[in-house]
């Protein structure tokens, strides 16, 4: 005799079959959060809500949040559901310039979190909540002051010759002949590279000089160990790619899992690395304007008894600056490069424009490049970077959190605290409403004549508000200056078929190709 009929293995069924119906009611008890909120929301299923397709990796996040933002056309925002969790989408870019320029105030925080003994992961700028979050940005921000660049520039020069001499053993020399650019596409021998690992090699040896005063040494040395734990962050592996997507978007569950933002051996490599960095320079007593003197500046200001009663920036937190420092530094200019040159390889016309532009300048220069080079003489240099980052922000969506219930004066329907925004920033950039032919890469959109046309609010690759990107400039220095010594000495041609088509990974929160980026590479003599 069982509990409620004569048999054992019926009872278990019902069992069985009233915890499916009791977790499927949990599963969806929030789902019409927003209809019943007078939002339009987009339909979604059991236990994934609208994202089943990203987290079984079927298709990458930024086609998924495309996908609502195509589903809601014509309204300002649109609910949505990472497994039972209601986000709210806002797609007017009057709505999008309220989130987060002019009532920041309500939206500080972002929604990415880590495994809670992580403090690499928990205390960096990115994820770091109000308001540590504002005491830390205040002390770091000094760090990118134009003095401070123009300094670290000079590190960065010293690479610049590490990358000149990489390519110089790795690609062969052929003569130069502007008149008859035809023939040096179609004759003399060509390599073919994998340009997002060169790339990555160059900006992790960039930041490593910059941030950390040390050598990384990843273009020199094939079996570089920090060029390996950089790898590791961003590999693409599934049980990786869950553990970030999850501690990007579903921080609830990172506690459970012990999901960890950048991993767990990274992290612990990236805490060592900056110990060993710190104590070098501490014993060595030099100075080299780079993030770590600012640390240890900020460290010792801090022991100073006049600052005692004022919140302090603990060594926890330090460490975590430094590590998303390299982590935030290498891979976000890497990949504008290397998609930079992809859409170049595929455009030769304006690689031929882009390379006559730095060769007038350079000539001018004695071949030099220099900082104020870098800021005034190159508009053409400006317009492709803005071009690849409209077609490629690395971060395809920018996120918020609301503090407090919030009523935008746009609309008469109040966002509940608590709720995750997120600013579709990718779809936004590939709308054809804002950006006529999307699809087609066209630098002139941001000349000077042009891009005041562009409407305000629907283009911000570094994020916007008081919680931009806080590395922007050394950004765009680093890439500039990559991409002058690769496109003035090297031309890049497309070599595989699989590349026609960018394909965008979906085992990655951010954005990243599906196939390596290998072009053809080819050196264009000065003789
Ligand atoms: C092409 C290069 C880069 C791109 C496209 C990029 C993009 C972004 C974006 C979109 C955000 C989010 C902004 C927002 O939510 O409004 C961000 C934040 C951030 N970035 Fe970058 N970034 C780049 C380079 C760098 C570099 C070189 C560093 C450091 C050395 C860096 C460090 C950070 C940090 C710490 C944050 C968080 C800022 C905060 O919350 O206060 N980034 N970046």
């Amino acid at each position: 005799m069982a509990f409620f009929t004569q048999l054992w293995s019926l009872d278990i069924l019902i069992c069985v079959f009233s915890l499916a119906i009791c977790a499927y009611f949990y599963a969806v008890r929030n789902f019409n959060y927003w209809k019943r909120r007078g939002f339009k929301e987009i339909p979604p299923t059991a236990v994934f809500g609208n994202f089943m397709e990203c987290f079984l990796a079927k298709k990458p996040l930024v086609h998924v949040l495309n996908d609502i933002y195509e589903y809601a056309k014509d309204e300002p925002s649109v609910g949505f559901y990472v497994l039972d969790k209601p986000y709210l989408m806002v797609r007017d870019p009057e709505l999008i310039k309220h989130v987060l320029i002019k009532d920041f105030a309500n939206f500080t925080d972002r929604v990415a979190d880590s495994y809670k003994t992580d403090y690499i992961g928990r205390f960096n700028l990115f994820v770091l909540r109000n308001p540590d979050w504002k005491f830390v940005r205040q002390k770091i921000s000094p760090v990118f002051t134009s003095g401070r660049l123009k300094k670290m520039f000079d590190l960065m020069l010293e690479i610049d010759k590490d990358l000149d001499q990489y390519l110089k053993t790795t690609v062969e020399e052929v003569p130069r002949n502007y008149e008859n650019y035809f023939i040096i596409l179609h004759s003399g021998k060509s390599v073919e590279l994998d340009v997002k690992e060169i790339c990555a090699k160059f900006t992790t040896d960039v930041i490593g000089i910059t941030a950390y005063g040390m050598r990384f040494d990843a273009l020199s040395d094939e079996n570089s160990y920090i060029r390996k734990v950089g790898r590791t962050v961003f590999t693409k592996s599934y049980r990786r790619y869950v553990e970030y997507l999850s501690a990007l978007l579903v921080p609830s569950i990172v506690n459970v899992f012990g999901f960890r933002l950048l991993g767990k051996a990274s992290s612990r490599f990236l805490s060592d690395l900056f110990h060993r960095a710190m104590k070098e320079r501490l014993d060595s007593g030099v100075k080299r304007a780079d993030l770590l003197d600012f640390l240890i500046d900020l460290k010792k200001e801090q022991k100073n008894e006049l600052v005692k009663s004022e919140r302090k920036i603990h060594d926890g937190q330090l460490i975590a600056q430094a590590a998303i420092f390299f982590i935030g530094g290498f891979e976000t200019s890497s990949t504008t490069m290397s998609f930079a040159l992809y859409e170049l390889a595929k455009n030769p016309d304006v690689q031929r424009k882009l390379r006559e532009e730095l060769s007038g300048v350079l000539e001018k220069n004695d071949g030099k490049v220099t900082y104020d080079m870098l800021m005034n003489s190159l508009p053409y240099l400006e317009m492709v970077i803005s071009e690849t980052l409209r077609m490629y922000p690395i971060l395809p969506y920018l996120d918020r959190m609301t503090e407090k219930d919030y009523q935008c004066s746009l609309t008469k329907l109040v966002i509940p605290a608590g709720v995750p925004v997120v600013v579709p920033m990718r779809s936004l950039h590939m709308d054809p409403n804002y950006f006529p032919r999307p699809q087609r890469f066209d630098p002139s959109r941001f000349s000077r004549e042009n891009k005041i046309n562009i409407k305000p609010n629907t283009y911000f690759p570094f994020g916007d508000g008081p919680r931009i990107c806080v590395g922007m400039r050394l950004g765009l220095i680093q890439t500039k200056l990559g991409l002058i010594r690769l496109i003035s000495n090297y031309e890049f041609l497309p070599c595989r078929e699989a590349l026609n088509v960018m394909e965008f990974d979906n085992k990655s929160p951010l954005l990243s190709s599906t196939a390596d980026l290998v072009l053809n590479v080819r050196r264009i003599s000065t003789r």
